[in-house]
């Protein structure tokens, strides 16, 4: 089979421009998936230096060789920045720019002319393996939750990688022969990779980007926006499950009903964002008073329910002494000063018997009831 190469490199490039088309569009959407304006820039970029690459011996080769090829490194650079922006880790500008920096001037004084066109695609194919290895690396070793779309796109890369070391190897044992397109049947195997490679890497980021979305309306559908602590609703999804955990282990498991010691007045005085500071701050004092098991959930206002798993009545009653007496030696603040608040608590526990969790909030309502009654900044057990 024999492809026109300058053509497979404009369909490359008009495919290329497609996909970041098609990301420039989602990155319109707002769709909560960080990295996509890199990729879809990286696609855009890698897009337009089939133009200048097609063109080769009808342009200058400084247009070609040098621009080109500047452009499609940087068009690699930042798809591997996007990736990291996208598992979450920081990007420096100047890792964007710095392999097409460097490539450049090598490129210009030393691969203008054709005199050593295969040490010309030793140095490219070397620098994409490398471009492709790194954002493989950050997706594999960032994938704790073991995701398809981001392991998919992980092996796309890998294999394009090993493509163009395959490819730097062959052009190492090439003779010269003036022509980058000249040399065996790599342009042809070049082209049909590239073009593979560009269709299953967009499917590979399309699929990632749609398991992070389902993630974070998983996400948002169980927290609450404010404190990010768990809903009412996810709450009740994990007290189940322990519950039926804890029957079957026999182990114990209490809960605290807590609620900020007026909080109206403290709204009043200071103002709904600094109520909202109070919300934040609480939840902070009260998770470091937690273990990793330990669920956190905001029940509505400014009542928090915490359930503690494997934990019998005194233990919980610990707990809640340690939340209770941090907080109130430990004020918010805020911009006009520190802000002193209490909470009380009514803590329960849970019995084996327990029907659900209706019941089991009412007795620690009661109990917290009970606290408000006998002066606040207490606990009560229920
Ligand atoms: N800033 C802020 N305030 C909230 C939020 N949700 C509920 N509130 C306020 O919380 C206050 C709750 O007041 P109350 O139920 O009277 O309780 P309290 O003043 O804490 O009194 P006690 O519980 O008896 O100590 C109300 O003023 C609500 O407007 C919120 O998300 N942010």
């Amino acid at each position: 089979m024999h492809l026109e190469v300058r053509t497979v490199y404009l369909m490359l490039a008009i495919a290329a421009l497609a996909a970041s088309g098609s990301l420039f569009l989602a990155e319109r959407m707002k769709l909560s998936v960080q990295g996509i304006k890199h990729w879809a820039w990286g696609f855009a970029i890698a897009g337009l230096s089939g133009f200048p690459l097609a063109a080769r011996g009808m342009i200058s080769p400084a247009l070609s060789v040098v621009l080109g090829n500047g452009m499609l490194l940087l068009g690699y650079s930042l798809i591997w920045t996007g990736t990291r922006q996208f598992v979450g880790a920081a990007v420096r500008t100047w890792s964007m720019f710095a392999v097409p920096l460097m490539a450049v001037p090598v490129l210009y004084f030393h691969f203008l002319d054709d005199s050593d066109v295969p040490g010309r695609l030793v140095l490219l194919s070397s620098l994409i393996a490398l471009l492709s290895v790194l954002p493989a690396w950050e997706l594999l070793r960032r994938n704790k939750e073991h995701r398809l779309g981001q392991s998919w796109v992980a092996w796309i890369l890998l294999a394009h990688a090993s493509f163009n070391i395959y490819r730097a190897a062959y052009s190492a044992a090439a003779t010269n022969v003036g022509d980058g397109y000249a040399i065996g049947t790599m342009p042809t195997a070049t082209g049909v990779e590239a073009f593979l490679f560009m269709m299953l890497l967009v499917l590979g980021l399309i699929i990632m980007m749609s398991n992070a979305l389902q993630m974070e309306l998983n996400r948002q559908a169980s927290r609450d926006p404010l404190t990010d602590t768990l809903n009412r609703r996810a709450f009740h999804v994990i007290f189940e499950s322990e519950l039926s955990r804890s029957r079957q282990a026999g182990q114990q498991l209490s809960v605290l009903l807590m609620d900020i010691d007026n909080f109206k007045q403290l709204n009043d005085t200071h103002g709904h964002a600094v109520g909202d500071l109070a919300l934040k701050h609480f939840v902070t004092m009260t998770s470091l008073c937690l273990r990793n098991q330990d669920i956190l959930a905001r029940f509505g206002g400014e009542e928090f329910m915490v359930l503690l798993p494997d934990a019998n009545i005194d233990a919980a009653q610990m707990v809640a002494e340690r939340i209770r007496s941090r907080l109130a030696s430990c004020p918010l603040i805020a911009p006009a000063g520190e802000i002193p608040f209490t909470v009380s608590i009514g803590a329960t526990a849970v019995l084996a018997q327990a029907s659900d969790l209706k019941e089991i909030f009412n007795r620690a309502d009661a109990a917290l009831y009970q606290a408000k009654l006998e002066g606040r900044n207490r606990i009560v057990v229920g």
